[in-house]
């Protein structure tokens, strides 16, 4: 990696709802600057990772290091938005511009010049002034995801960004994320999509809360990891059974 400057540093963390522990001393290492997937199979932790890096749910042991002193800017699943605030796509994407000015002062010409950046980005500019309820879902996905690099974090979290989104809404979107990354962004992405992993310059993988494999996507989504991992058959071969040892 050609980036000398030290990433984030996952550390032995554990965390958990209640009594219930769903990372178990997960270690890994997210490189600065890069696009980092992290994936795994329902319920194997992946949000709840999400959540602690981005200090949102606490970590019952262990450490985060290497995190700046700005907050990350976090983009939810669509999910946990409500369609039915009263407010456009515009006015969404500026509420990514609150972390530098505040909710209550005025937009300036650099802050408006960014947010039309941001809607364009994600193709959207021609939605700008239509209520956030009043568009499709993977509009309103794209939405969230333009006030997220509309924030201009360091670190930017995004929870299935591109969950249910179309081939071609999909690709605005890792464009876009790579487009931050470039501007010296580090991102770290949720997601399901084994293609969107693949696109990433590191991932890491999450089974049962704990770390599976992390690395280079093409080093590491190997055909036998991805059966381990999803517990499906390798083309050719039976199923990897739950719990059995590699090799
Ligand atoms: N608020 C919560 N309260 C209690 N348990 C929770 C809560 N959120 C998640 N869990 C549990 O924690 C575990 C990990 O959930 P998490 O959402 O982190 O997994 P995930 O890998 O993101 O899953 P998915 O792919 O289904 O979105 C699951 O067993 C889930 O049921």
């Amino acid at each position: 990696m050609s980036d000398s400057v030290p990433g984030i540093t996952v550390r032995e963390v554990s965390a958990g709802y209640g009594p219930v522990r769903v990372l178990d001393q997960v270690t890994a290492e997210i490189p600065h600057r890069r696009v980092t997937a992290i994936l795994g199979p329902n319920g194997a932790g992946k949000s709840s990772l999400l959540n602690v890096i981005a200090g949102t749910l606490p970590a019952t042991s262990g450490t985060i290091l290497g995190l700046g002193p700005r907050p990350p800017a976090y983009v939810p699943q669509r999910s946990e938005v409500s369609d039915a605030l009263p407010i456009t796509v515009r006015a969404t994407v500026a509420m990514g511009r609150w972390a530098h000015r505040g909710p209550w002062r005025r937009l300036t010409r650099a802050d408006r010049a960014v947010i039309d950046d941001c809607l364009a980005e994600l193709g959207i500019s021609d939605l700008a002034e239509r209520q956030l309820g009043a568009v499709s879902g993977g509009q309103r996905q794209r939405a969230l995801v333009a006030q997220g690099l509309a924030q201009q974090a360091d670190l930017l979290l995004l929870d299935e960004p591109a969950a249910g989104l179309d081939l071609s809404a999909r690709s605005l979107i890792d464009d876009a994320l790579r487009g931050a990354r470039d501007r010296g962004t580090t991102v770290v992405r949720v997601t399901h999509d084994l293609e969107a992993a693949h696109e990433a310059d590191h991932c890491v993988l999450l089974r049962e809360g704990r770390v599976m494999a992390q690395g280079d996507p093409a080093t590491v989504l190997d055909a036998d990891t991805i059966s381990l991992a999803w517990n499906v058959p390798t083309p050719g071969r039976p199923a990897a059974r739950r719990g059995t040892p590699a090799g």
